[in-house]
C-alpha cells in the first residue's frame, strides 16, 4: 500500500509501537497498554485503531485482514522481542475494506481518536491520546450505502427458544425478532421448532444473533451451519425472559410494551435480544427503529430454503440476480420499492382478502396507463428516505442525508398530490399510501429546502451546504472571509508594487497558512534591508524563500476565526435541522413506506401491461387451474436471446367430484430431455408465488386456491460441507415433504429417485406418488423419466399424465414444448446427447447398447412389473393405509416361486423327490422370468 505523507503526521507522542527500549525487558509503552486494553475488550472483532489519517490493525488482525484485503502487512515495533506485524487502511476509503471484511464474515471494532492529538500533549509528553472504540460494524448492523444493497433490507434476526410446555424440540417455541437499523423495519414472530429453517430462510438475514447455549444446541447446530448468515453467540442476559419487556420499553422510551400489542413471551425475549445487541455495537447510540410488529405468521406462505434457492427466486443458483425471479418482475423505480418487492417475494400472502387488495391497486394502475406514468415519474426521483433516516438517528448522517429528506418529501408531495388529484375512489392500497403521503411533514421538506444548498457535500465536516439567506448570521460571516480574501489580493498588489516584484504571490498552505512566496533571486532582496523590516523570512526550498508579514498574520487569523466559526454555525444548523427530521421520523417513514408500496403497484402493473399478464382469481379453495401458463423468466430469456416464442401450458391440479373435494391432483410429467418438463414444474410455482405477492400472474387466466406451503425437489447438487451426497440431500429433501406437505400444500417433484440405481430410484418415486396420493392429497407436479410410473394413473384416482411432446423429424427430434395429456415412452436422451456435442462413436455404441437393454426390457414390461407389486394387489381390493410404507417392487417370478414353494411338504419327500422339486422349482422360475 503506498503511503504518501506530505505534512509531519499530527500525531507525534503517539506513534503506537515504536521499539521502546524497556519492551526488550517485557514491558509495554503506554500506547500499546492502550492497544491491548482496547483490543481485549474486543476479542472477536477485527480492531481498526485509529491513528491520524489511518486504520492500523497491529498483529493477528492485520495479519488476517491483510490477506483479506490483499493489503501489505509490515511490521511496526517489538512486543515482548517480537516483531508487531502492522497494516493499515487510509480513513477516506475505509468504507470500501469494510465492506470486503464483512463480506468475508468478519467483524470490525471502529477505535477512533477522542481528542486532539494537541490536547494529549498538554498533559505531558508521556501522555497518550484517548481512544476508544465508537463502533461494531457487524453484517446485521451497517447503514453506509456503499455498504449496502440499496434494492435489499439488510435484516439482523434475533433469535430466542422458549420450552415452556414443550416436549421436544420441534415443539419449543421460537421467538424471532428482525429489525434492519438502516431503514428502521422491526418485526418479530412465533414459530416452532419444524418451521424455524423456513422462516429464516424467509427472513434471509445478514446476521442471526443467538444465546450460546442455543447456539451450542447440539439439535440446532446443522441449521446454523447451514445458514449463509453470519451467527454471533451473546451472553443469555441478552434474551432474559424477566426483564425483556421492560428492555424492549426502555429502548422505545416508553414505560410500558402493552401499547405496541400483544407478543408471546418468545417473541418479547427475541426483540429485547435484538435491541441489546443493536446497543451492543451502536455503543449507546440509540438508532431509530419503528414499533416492533407483529408479523403475518401464518398468513404467510412458507417456503423452506432449499425450495427458495431451486425455485430461484431472487437469485440464481449461481448467487447472480439477473435471471432470478425478482429480476424478471422487479420495475420498481426505488430502492425502497425493490426491497418492499423483495420482501413480498420472501413472504407470499395466504389471506385471499389481503392478497385481493394488493391486486386491487394493481388492476386500478393498469387501466390508468398515463396516471401509471406520471406515478413513475415522480416516483423517479424519489431518494431513499429510509436509509438516510436511519444514518441521521446513529448521528452517522451527511449533508446529502438531510438532502436526500428534502427532495423525498418533495417526491411525497407530488406524488399525493397526483393521487388526490386524478385517482377517485382509489383502492385500499393506494388511499392508504395517499393518505400516508398527505401526512408526511411537508412544512419541513420545505424548511430542508429553504436551509441546503442543491448540491451537497457527502461530510459535514468542511461545511458549504447551508444556502446563502437561511441564517444572517452565517452569511455575514461568509462575507467577512470573502472580504478578507479580497484584501489579501489587495495586499499581494502593494506588495508587489513596494518591493518591485511582479512575480510576488501570496499563497496557503496548512503547514504555514497564509504566506509571502518569491523566487530564490527576490527573496534575497526581501531578507536585506530596509524590506526585511516588514518581511520575516519563514522557510527556504529550492527554487524559493517564503515570508511573512504582521499584516497577512492578522488577515489570516481573522479569516480563521470567520471561517471556524461559519463552520460551528453550519453545524449548528445541521444538528438543528437532524433534529427536527429525527422528530418527525415516524412520519417521514410512513411516507417512505407510502412510495414503497405504490411503487410497487405501479411496478407491477406496468410488468402486466407489458408482459400481457392477467389477474389471478384467488380464494380459499384447492383449486389450482391455469390456461396459457408461462415461465416468467425463460419467457424473458427467450425473447432476449434468438426472440422465439414461450409455449404457453395449461395446468389443472383443482380437485374433482369423484376425486374427493378435500384434495388436489397429481400430474406425473414425461417426455423427452429438453422437453421442458422442468419449465412447466416451476412455472406452475412461480405462477402460485406471483399471485399470492399480489401480482399479475403469466397466463392466459388463473384460478387458485391458496397455496399455504410450496415444496420443490428439483435440480441435484451435493452438500459436501455437511457431509451429504446428492443423492442424500434429494432424499432429504424428499422427506421433508413427504411428512411435511398438508392438503393445502403444492409440491413441485422433478426427477425423484435418479441420483441412484434405476430399480432402487424408481421404487422411491412410486412409493412417493403413492405417500402424496394417499397422505398429503395435495396438489403435485411430479416429472420423471421412469416412464414406467404412468401406470400408476390406472390405480390412483387423482392421478393424470402429461407429457411433453415431440416431433420426429429424419432421425431428430423437435421439442415443441407442448404439455398435453398422455404419457411418453421414451426420452431421447441419446438424441439430445448428440445435440450436446458427445463424439459420434460413443452415441453409436450408445445406440447399440440401448436396443439391447430395450429387447430385454420388452421381455417383462411395466405392467406386468406393476401387477406383481403386492401393494397394487392390495390397492386393487382396498385402500392403502396411509401409514403403510409402500412395498418395494418385487423380483419378476418371486410370485410363482412362492406358490410353488407353498406346495412342497417336505416332510413328504424321499431325497431324490426333494432334488426332482428342486429343480422344478427353478423351472418355475425361468418360466416366469421369460414371460
Ligand atoms: N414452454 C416452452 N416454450 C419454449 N421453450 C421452452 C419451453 N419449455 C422449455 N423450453 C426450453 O427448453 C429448454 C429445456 O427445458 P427443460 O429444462 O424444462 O426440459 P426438461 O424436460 O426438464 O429436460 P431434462 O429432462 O433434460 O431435465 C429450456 O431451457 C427452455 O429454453
Amino acid at each position: 500500500m503506498n503511503r504518501i505523507v506530505t505534512e509531519p503526521a499530527p500525531e507525534t507522542i503517539d506513534t503506537l509501537p515504536e521499539p521502546a527500549p524497556n519492551e526488550a525487558e517485557g514491558k509495554v509503552t503506554p500506547s500499546m497498554a492502550q492497544y491491548i486494553e482496547i483490543k481485549a475488550a474486543n476479542p472477536d472483532c477485527l480492531l481498526f485503531y485509529r491513528m491520524g489519517d489511518f486504520y492500523e490493525l497491529f498483529f493477528r488482525d492485520a495479519e488476517e485482514a491483510s490477506r483479506t484485503l490483499g493489503i501489505v502487512l509490515t511490521k511496526r515495533g517489538k512486543h515482548h522481542g517480537q516483531d508487531i506485524p502492522m497494516c493499515g487502511v487510509p480513513v477516506v476509503r475505509a468504507d470500501e475494506y469494510l465492506q470486503r471484511l464483512i463480506a468475508a464474515g468478519h467483524r470490525v471494532a471502529v477505535c477512533e481518536q477522542l481528542e486532539d492529538p494537541a490536547e494529549a500533549r498538554k498533559r505531558g509528553s508521556k501522555s497518550v491520546v484517548r481512544r476508544d472504540v465508537v463502533r461494531l460494524v457487524t453484517p446485521g448492523t451497517i447503514t453506509e450505502d456503499n455498504l449496502l444493497d440499496t434494492g435489499r433490507s439488510n435484516f439482523l434476526l434475533a433469535v430466542a427458544r422458549s420450552k415452556a410446555g414443550a416436549t421436544s424440540d420441534d415443539d419449543a417455541r421460537f421467538g424471532l425478532a428482525w429489525l434492519d437499523i438502516s431503514t428502521g423495519a422491526f418485526r418479530v414472530a412465533e414459530t416452532d421448532g419444524r418451521r424455524l429453517a423456513a422462516e429464516i430462510a424467509r427472513i434471509d438475514p445478514s446476521e442471526i444473533v443467538l444465546a450460546e447455549k442455543l447456539f451450542d444446541d447440539e439439535g440446532l447446530k446443522p441449521l446454523w451451519r447451514s445458514l449463509k448468515s453470519a451467527t454471533t453467540p451473546v451472553s443469555s442476559a441478552f434474551f432474559d425472559g424477566a426483564t425483556a419487556a421492560d428492555r424492549v420499553a426502555a429502548y422505545f422510551g416508553v414505560s410500558t410494551v402493552d401499547g405496541f400489542g400483544l407478543f408471546s413471551r418468545a417473541e418479547l425475549a427475541a426483540a429485547a435480544g435484538a435491541v441489546a445487541y443493536v446497543d451492543k455495537t451502536q455503543l449507546g447510540r440509540r438508532a431509530r427503529l419503528d414499533i416492533p410488529v407483529r408479523d403475518g405468521g401464518t398468513a404467510i406462505m412458507l417456503i423452506d430454503a432449499a425450495t427458495r434457492a431451486n425455485l430461484e427466486l431472487h437469485r440464481t443458483l449461481s448467487g447472480d440476480r439477473r435471471g432470478s425471479l425478482f429480476s424478471a418482475i422487479d420495475r420498481c423505480v426505488t430502492p425502497a420499492g425493490q426491497r418492499l418487492l423483495a420482501e413480498r417475494l420472501a413472504g407470499p400472502l395466504t389471506e385471499p382478502a389481503s392478497i385481493h387488495r394488493r391486486l386491487d391497486a394493481v388492476d386500478r394502475l393498469i387501466a390508468e396507463p398515463v396516471l401509471r406514468g406520471r406515478l413513475r415519474e415522480a416516483l423517479a426521483a424519489a431518494p431513499d428516505m429510509m436509509r438516510p433516516l436511519g444514518r441521521l438517528s446513529l448521528a452517522r448522517g451527511g449533508p446529502r442525508d438531510l438532502g436526500a429528506i428534502r427532495d423525498g418529501l418533495a417526491a411525497a408531495a407530488a406524488l399525493a398530490d397526483r393521487l388526490a388529484r386524478d385517482l377517485a375512489e382509489a383502492p385500499d392500497e393506494l388511499a392508504a399510501a395517499r393518505d400516508a403521503l398527505l401526512a408526511a411533514p411537508h412544512d419541513l421538506g420545505r424548511l430542508l429546502g429553504t436551509a441546503l444548498k442543491d448540491d451537497l457535500p457527502l461530510i459535514r465536516r468542511d461545511g458549504h451546504f447551508v444556502r446563502e439567506g437561511y441564517s444572517d448570521q452565517l452569511d455575514e460571516l461568509r462575507e467577512l472571509s470573502a472580504d478578507s480574501r479580497r484584501l489579501i489580493a489587495r495586499l499581494e498588489a502593494d506588495y508587489q508594487l513596494e518591493t518591485g516584484i511582479k512575480s510576488l504571490k501570496i499563497r496557503h498552505n496548512n503547514v504555514l497558512g497564509f504566506f509571502v512566496d518569491t523566487t530564490a533571486v527576490h527573496g534575497e532582496k526581501l531578507m536585506a534591508p530596509p524590506l526585511n523590516a516588514r518581511f520575516i523570512h519563514r522557510q527556504t526550498l529550492a527554487g524559493a524563500v517564503r515570508f511573512t508579514t504582521t499584516e497577512l498574520s492578522e488577515l489570516e487569523a481573522k479569516i480563521a476565526s470567520a471561517g471556524e466559526r461559519a463552520l460551528g454555525l453550519e453545524n449548528q444548523i445541521f444538528d438543528d435541522l437532524a433534529t427536527r427530521v429525527l422528530t418527525a421520523g415516524d412520519a417521514i417513514n410512513a411516507a417512505a413506506q407510502a412510495i414503497a408500496a405504490i411503487d410497487v403497484a405501479a411496478g407491477f402493473a406496468e410488468l402486466a401491461d407489458r408482459e400481457g399478464y392477467t389477474r389471478p382469481e384467488i380464494d380459499d379453495s384447492l383449486d389450482f387451474r391455469i390456461a396459457g401458463g408461462r415461465h416468467p423468466v425463460v419467457e424473458q430469456a427467450l425473447r432476449a436471446g434468438a426472440g422465439d416464442p414461450f409455449v404457453a401450458n395449461d395446468c389443472d391440479l383443482s380437485p374433482f367430484a369423484a376425486g374427493g373435494a378435500e384434495a388436489g391432483r397429481i400430474v406425473v410429467v414425461t417426455g423427452p430431455n429438453m422437453g421442458g418438463k422442468s419449465t412447466y414444474l416451476r412455472q406452475n410455482a412461480l405462477i402460485a408465488i406471483m399471485a399470492q405477492i399480489g401480482s399479475f400472474v403469466p397466463a392466459a387466466s388463473a384460478r387458485l386456491g391458496v397455496v399455504d406451503r410450496l415444496f420443490s425437489r428439483v435440480g441435484a447438487a451435493d452438500d459436501l460441507a455437511r457431509g451429504r451426497s446428492t443423492f442424500m440431500v434429494e432424499m432429504v429433501e424428499t422427506a421433508a415433504i413427504l411428512n411435511q406437505a398438508g392438503n393445502r400444500a403444492l409440491v413441485i417433484l422433478d426427477e425423484i429417485g435418479r441420483g441412484t440405481a434405476t430399480f432402487d430410484g424408481l421404487s422411491i418415486a412410486w412409493a412417493a406418488i403413492e405417500h402424496l396420493h394417499e397422505t398429503n392429497r395435495c396438489r403435485s407436479l411430479f416429472a420423471t423419466h421412469y416412464h414406467e410410473l404412468t401406470a400408476l394413473a390406472e390405480r390412483l384416482p387423482r392421478l393424470a399424465n402429461a407429457t411433453s411432446r415431440v416431433r420426429e423429424w429424419k432421425g431428430d427430434v423437435v421439442f415443441l414444448h407442448e404439455i398435453v395429456p398422455g404419457a411418453a415412452d421414451r426420452s431421447y436422451g441419446i438424441q439430445v446427447a448428440r445435440l450436446a456435442g458427445l463424439p459420434a462413436a460413443v452415441i453409436t455404441r450408445a445406440k447399440q447398447v440401448l436396443k439391447q437393454l430395450e429387447e430385454h426390457d420388452r421381455k417383462r414390461p411395466a405392467a406386468t412389473l406393476i401387477d406383481d407389486l403386492p401393494l397394487f394387489s392390495a390397492l386393487k381390493a382396498k385402500p392403502v393405509e396411509p401409514e403403510v410404507p409402500a412395498a418395494p417392487p418385487a423380483a419378476p417370478g418371486s410370485t410363482e416361486v412362492i406358490a410353488a414353494l407353498d406346495a412342497i411338504a417336505p416332510d413328504d419327500l424321499s431325497p431324490r423327490e426333494a432334488l426332482e422339486a428342486l429343480y422344478r422349482l427353478k423351472g418355475v422360475l425361468a418360466a416366469a422370468r421369460k414371460g
